[in-house]
Order: C-alpha cells, then structure tokens, then sequence
C-alpha cells in the first residue's frame, strides 16, 4: 500500500442550499488543472438529478434512495473503496444528501480511511444564508438544529445566497454562523463562488494563525480574489473538526497504548485503529468514542497497514503523534 493518499471532501448543507452549484466549479477548477476529481452522490430520491450536471468523464458513483446516514453502514465505504481502486482519482467529493447528520459521515469517511489509501481533507459545508435567517426567527425546529450541526462541524463554511439578503439581514446569519462556529474560514458567496484553491489547500499544515479580515463593512468577505501571502496563511489558519491519521512503523506495547488513550486530550472525541502490539500475537480494532475505548481481534482483509485516525475539534496533533512516536520508539520488537 502507498502512502499517496486521495483526499476526500465532504460536501454539506440543506437541500437547495448550492452544494451542487459548489461542485460543479470545483470539478471544472481541479479538472483544469490536471488533476482527476471523482464524485460520490447521496440522493434521498431513486434518480440522481444532480448528476446530470456532472461531466460524463468525471467517475461517479451514487447511492440512491436513502441518506448516508441513515442507509446502512458500509455503503460509503464500498463506493470509496470502488472508486478508488477502479478509478485511482486524486480527489473525491462526497455531496450529502441535505438532511445527512455530518458527523455520521466523517465517522464513516474516517473508518474507511483505516483501510483504503484515502484521507479526509475537509468538511465543507454550503449555508443558505436567507433559509437560515427565516429558521432562526421563526421556528427553530428540526431543519435549523440540523443545519447548526452541519455549520459545526465545518473547516470552510460558504455562507451563500447573499444575494438575497440586505446588509443588516447579512450581519445577522453572520453574526448566527460565528457564534455556532468561530474557527472555520468563512466566505459570503453568490452562486457558490469561492477561489477553488480554498478547497484545494485546506488540508496543508501550516502554521496557525487566526485572523480575521473585515471589510469596510466589517464583515469577513470571501476571498474571491488573487490571495496575497497573507491571505494564504488565512486560508490554513482556522481548524475547527479535524482528524489526524498515524501509521504505525512498527508494534507498539498494548499497555502503554491504553495509558496513552486514556489521557488523551478532551478536544479528542473520536479515535480509531487497527494495531498489531508488540505484545500480543494477533492484531486488533480499537475504538475510543466519549472516553471509553474498546479492543476486539480481527484479522484484516487484504494488505492493511497499523493505523489510527484521531477526531475531534482543535487538538494538537502534533502532541498526538509525538506520543506515538514515543511509543514506537519505546517498543523493543
Ligand atoms: N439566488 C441564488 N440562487 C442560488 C444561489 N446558489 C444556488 N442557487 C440556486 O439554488 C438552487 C439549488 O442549488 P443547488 O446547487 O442545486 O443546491 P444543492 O445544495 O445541491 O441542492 P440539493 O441537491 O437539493 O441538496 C438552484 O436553483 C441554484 O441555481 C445563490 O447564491 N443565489
């Protein structure tokens, strides 16, 4: 197995909010430039109206008739493990059905990630700004609590159909999206209209730095123009639910792990793996959600490599694979 990696996007947002519109300028910007996007479609429907949207060239798969989240585990992962073999992209959008719970699908992208050469680069999430607003004055019920998790859990938030919106209306969904989700990089967008090089870039590691750039206006406008030095340390800087993927070079001592699980940090909710231990003959699946972990035996189909994805909301994860080198340092196999 390489260590190339193909990036995976997840697209997000309420039905009708632009996630298509997004899509198709993100396919035509990557395709242009060489690159291979591929495209995963979750419709709640039986057809896909929105691929029709999609070049044909473009490798696609869909799965119909249900969300993602809700359909049974492990459909995801198959189209990911699909397009992935078949197809060898360099990039794969995932666009959600509106009604999908975001955090279900990182869970399901980041589980497929233990096995198949893949990574989860981001969460972007398209907000229909007006939609919202309405929801937020009137009945704040099952729509708007839905679209709150999908604005959570987002590294880029386009805030979209601006057009719609009169200044002060503007400042109120900001304001709204801000307090829900201080850390991702926020565009006011019209169509979806983004610098695709946003997306392109959101999975480097550079160093932190949060700034927020105003404009006359006082609002954080998108960056819908040349970026300048300092608008590409922007772009990277804001972090919000992000995962972090180490591959073990060699076994680890088991009960030096579990010490070091349970003292992750509390921004670390989510963990995964499959480890062998210097310790133990066979290999295993461990699980750590809401800080209980858990370890069962597998013996893994095909060639997979000792790996663990951490999850969570603005961890150092730096600190986290330091540890683990340590460990690996430590084991004596
Ligand atoms: N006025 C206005 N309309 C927009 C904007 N962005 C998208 N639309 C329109 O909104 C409708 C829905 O856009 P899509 O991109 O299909 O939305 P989607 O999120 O993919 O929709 P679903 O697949 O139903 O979840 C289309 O008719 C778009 O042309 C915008 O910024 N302003």
């Amino acid at each position: 197995m390489t260590n190339k990696r193909v990036h995976v996007y997840i697209l997000s947002g309420f039905l009708g909010s632009g996630k298509t519109t997004l899509l198709t300028k993100a396919i035509d910007y990557f395709t242009e430039a060489g690159r291979k996007p591929a495209v995963i479609m979750n419709e709640i429907g039986e057809v896909n109206l929105d691929g029709q949207l999609i070049a044909n060239e473009v490798p696609m798969s869909e799965l119909l008739g249900g969300c993602i989240c809700c359909s049974s585990r492990g459909d995801l992962a198959t189209a990911l493990n699909d397009l992935v073999i078949e197809e060898q992209p360099d990039l794969i959008f995932v666009e959600s059905t509106g009604i999908a719970n975001p955090m279900e699908i990182i869970d399901e992208v980041t589980d497929a990630s233990l096995v198949l050469p893949i990574e989860l680069s981001a969460m972007i999430t398209v907000v229909d700004a007006p939609q919202l607003l309405e929801l937020n004055r009137t009945s704040r019920g099952k729509t708007y609590r839905l679209m709150r998790d999908q604005i959570r859990c987002a590294n880029l938030l386009l805030l979209n159909k601006t057009d719609l919106l009169q200044e002060a209306a503007l400042q109120e969904v900001h304001d709204l999206v801000r307090e829900w989700n201080p850390y991702a990089d926020l565009h006011y967008t019209v169509f979806s209209q983004i610098d695709i090089r946003l997306i392109e870039d959101i999975h480097m590691d550079v160093p932190k730095r949060t700034k927020v750039q105003p404009d006359s206006n006082g609002h954080t406008r998108g960056h819908n123009h040349e970026p300048s030095h300092e608008d590409e340390h922007h772009h990277h800087s804001h972090r919000h639910v992000m995962a972090y993927t180490h591959f073990f070079e060699r076994a680890v001592d088991s009960n030096a792990f579990e010490e070091f699980v349970s003292k992750l940090p509390q921004e670390v909710y989510r963990a995964k793996g499959i480890l062998s231990f210097s310790d133990t003959s066979s290999r295993f699946l461990f699980q750590y959600a809401y800080r209980e972990m858990d370890f069962v035996k597998i013996t893994p189909k095909g060639d997979v490599p000792d790996v663990a994805v951490f999850i969570g909301e603005n961890f150092a994860k730096d600190a986290i694979r330091a540890e683990l080198l340590k460990l690996e340092a430590m084991s004596n196999t």
